[in-house]
């Protein structure tokens, strides 16, 4: 993939994580994704030297393990490119106004001239624009959809409530955001149109880091951090209308709100549970998960139902092939859970402060090739006590933290219904067609190193969670449930 231009007046900023800050071009559909360095750490003879290699094994992870995982069509590996460092000195100075002031602890990499060139997923993939009206793309980080099934689990709580539903608790302590969100993952992952409706809305309505809206590759939902979200759903209708109403956007107030939010909501579901490869939602294999496994206690969605009138059908499962289904195999590639993983974890470290050399030879910093996606296969399923047993266990965790921690992409381009598009390559709502691509981003190794944190935060999301939890038995349950009520927002079903 070629830079089409290395001018700083062509790229904007365009969002960041932990780990990389993305520029996307004003108009081509391109991004460019820098590494970010902790500012302690940020040393340009560093940079040069680790950057390279994160970034091929970045592009490695992506091409020879995740692709092969989730599919051909959802993963976009993206090139390692050099660019000129005084593009990218004069981008990081021009970008800085953007950040949000919780992400400046670290910066982004200006020293080295390494970068990822992707496709800019905002976009329609293609950039074939069939209309006037710009592209929607709503991107969702939907976070680990299972309960964990592991035998070396030890706290009881872990097989009741989802990690997200545990965490949300921790985080709002610790102030990163200020409400507990009602998203409850396992709901979105369930398959179930009702939970999934319920899921979709509590996005919207609490947004965090796992829900973003673009119009035309610019964020118009969702949040930098919480001193700055856009999150007025009038807002969003307001944009939305013209898409999912496009001969009478014409309704105001609170039911046209509440109409666009039903149709986008109907929209992402069926993207979602979309089989790329045949482009069908219908009658299909359905992938089953134990109902101990898909059903965390402390979701909203049995008490929104009842809200919203909708009837509960217990009917699940996603359909084989979708994006959902096929993230969801790959998180469950973690079946040992933190708490299985973290004693082999310290075996490897014993082995390797003794041997050394061998860290390479187990991979542990990749490299992320095929003998490494072949070493995932199953074949220890015995603990024989070997470091090996140790070493594949800790891949196979690994790569299931990936997939617990990318986002999905959803590109709409809206459609003239008289246009006959293939029936296959779209999706129909009551008045508007969109043709649409879907796509899963951030698929970076996690860190072998990562682990020793993971364990130590789990301990903290488990003990947090279940004070909150004796403490909350304190509070009169007629006032807590009122105190929520008022600032939840009614939508009809789908
Ligand atoms: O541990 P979690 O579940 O909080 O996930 C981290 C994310 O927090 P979240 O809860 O999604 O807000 C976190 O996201 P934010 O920085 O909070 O937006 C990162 O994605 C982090 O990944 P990495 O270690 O930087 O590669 C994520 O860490 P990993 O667990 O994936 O290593
Ligand atoms: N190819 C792309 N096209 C369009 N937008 C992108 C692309 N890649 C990343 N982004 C945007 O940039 C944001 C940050 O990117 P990304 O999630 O890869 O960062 P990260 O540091 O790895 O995140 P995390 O904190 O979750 O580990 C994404 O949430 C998304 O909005």
């Amino acid at each position: 993939m070629e830079v089409k231009e290395v001018d700083g007046n062509e790229w904007k900023y365009h969002g960041e994580g932990n780990r990389s800050m993305v520029v996307s071009h004003v108009q081509h559909c391109q991004v460019l994704r820098f590494l970010k360095f902790p500012i302690e750490h940020a040393q340009p003879s560093q940079a040069l030297e680790e950057a390279p290699r994160r970034l091929k094994n970045i592009v490695d992870f992506s091409k020879h393990v995740m692709k092969l995982l989730l599919g051909d069509n959802f993963v976009q590996p993206g090139e390692v490119i050099q660019l000129p460092l005084d593009f990218v000195t004069q981008l990081a100075l021009k970008i800085q106004p953007e950040r949000s002031g919780s992400r400046c602890n670290k910066v982004m990499d200006a020293f080295s001239g390494y970068a990822l060139c992707l496709p800019d997923l905002t976009k329609f993939q293609t950039c074939h624009q069939i209309e006037k009206r710009p592209p929607l793309c709503i991107e969702i980080k939907p976070k680990c959809g299972f309960i964990p099934f592991s035998s070396h689990i030890t706290k009881d709580i872990k097989r009741h409530v989802c990690r997200y539903c545990m965490h949300q608790h921790l985080k709002v302590a610790n102030g990163k955001w200020k409400r507990i969100s009602k998203y409850c993952p396992l709901d979105l992952f369930s398959g179930n149109k009702q939970r999934m409706y319920i899921a979709l809305k509590s996005l919207l309505q609490e947004p965090q880091n796992n829900l973003k809206i673009f119009k035309n590759g610019e964020l118009i939902f969702g949040c930098k951090d919480d001193q700055d979200c856009l999150m007025d759903l009038n807002e969003l209708a307001n944009h939305l209308k013209a898409y999912f109403f496009p001969a009478n956007g014409v309704v105001s107030g609170p039911q046209c709100t509440r109409t666009v939010i039903s149709e986008l909501i109907h929209v992402i579901t069926i993207a979602l549970v979309s089989n790329v490869d045949t482009c069908k939602t219908g009658d299909m294999k359905r992938t089953l998960v134990s109902q101990e496994r898909s059903h965390c206690e402390a979701s909203h969605f049995r008490k929104e139902a009842l809200r919203n009138g909708i009837h509960v059908v217990e009917n699940s499962g996603l359909p084989k092939g979708c994006v959902l289904s096929r993230i969801l195999q790959v998180q469950m590639l973690d079946m040992m859970d933190i708490d299985g993983i973290y004693p082999l974890y310290l075996r490897v470290q014993q082995h390797i402060e003794d041997f050394p050399t061998d860290r390479s030879r187990l991979h542990l910093d990749g490299p992320y090739n095929e003998s490494f996606y072949e070493s995932l296969s199953d074949c220890h399923s015995q603990d024989d006590e070997t470091v090996d047993y140790a070493a594949q266990k800790i891949h196979q965790y690994r790569v299931a933290t990936t997939a617990k921690d990318c986002s999905i992409m959803i590109a709409l381009s809206p459609c003239p219904v008289e246009e006959r598009p293939e029936p296959s390559t779209i999706i129909q709502t009551s008045r508007a067609c969109f043709v649409y691509s879907v796509s899963v981003l951030d698929l970076d190794p996690k860190p072998y190193e990562n682990i020793a944190h993971q364990y130590k935060l789990d301990g903290k999301i488990i003990n947090f969670y279940v004070q909150s939890m004796r403490g909350k038995k304190d509070v009169t349950t007629p006032n807590f449930y009122k105190e929520n009520e008022e600032c939840t927002l009614f939508f009809h079903s789908a």
